[in-house]
């Protein structure tokens, strides 16, 4: 089974960046998520870096695909320099924890200050509603309200439900962002 997932995440990546240098930057608060989907993408060995910065940073590369990841909860003197890391993005990975509704306004107020980046103003949007089996969370629906993104103009962008430590809906986003990044590529 598992074996076959990746071999699915294997196909979508080749089908997804061909030939072209692809940059995806995931991002979400810390505890959204994010190490359990780069580990159950099984695309490469995860490079965990701790920079001065004072932020960590993982990277995963595969083939011509950079995916880079880190938490954005962090202090806000920090946040100038995630920009270094936005430069050339096709794709922007957002995840959610579903079940943190307290962090809701907080997770709202650091995706935004991402998208309106100048340098983040062509990327497509994928929000991953991540941890749906936990009782109680906020659906899909109320994420996408949380985060403002049916006020979003002139932007591609997709919420998918999620249970990262089951593998379920990585396959579906994955795929959404591959078709929007092929398409606006032509
Ligand atoms: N129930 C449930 N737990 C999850 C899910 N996805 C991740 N978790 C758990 O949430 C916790 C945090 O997950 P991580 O992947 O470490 O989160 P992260 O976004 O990388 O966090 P930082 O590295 O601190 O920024 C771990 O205990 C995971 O097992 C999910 O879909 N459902
Ligand atoms: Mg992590």
């Amino acid at each position: 089974m598992g074996q076959t997932i990746s071999s699915l995440f294997a196909g979508i990546l080749d089908k997804l960046f061909g030939t072209k240098e692809m940059r995806v930057v995931m991002l979400g608060l810390d505890a959204a998520g994010k190490t359990t989907i780069l580990y159950k993408l099984h695309i490469g060995e995860i490079l965990t870096t701790v920079p001065t910065i004072g932020f960590n940073v993982e990277k995963v590369q595969y083939k011509n695909v950079t995916f880079t990841v880190w938490d954005v909860g962090g202090q806000e003197k920090l946040r100038p320099l995630w920009r270094h890391y936005f430069n050339n993005t096709d794709g922007l990975i957002f995840v959610v924890d579903s079940q943190d509704r307290d962090r809701m306004g907080k997770a709202a107020q650091e995706f935004q200050a991402i998208i309106q980046d100048p340098l983040m103003l062509h990327s497509a949007i994928l929000v991953f509603a991540n941890k749906q089996d936990m009782k109680g969370c906020l659906t899909p629906a109320e994420i996408c309200e949380g985060l403002g993104l049916p006020q979003i103009k002139r932007r591609k962008w997709h919420v998918q439900s999620a249970v990262a430590t089951r593998g379920e809906g990585l396959y579906e986003g994955l795929d959404w962002l591959a078709n929007t990044l092929k398409a606006s590529a032509k």
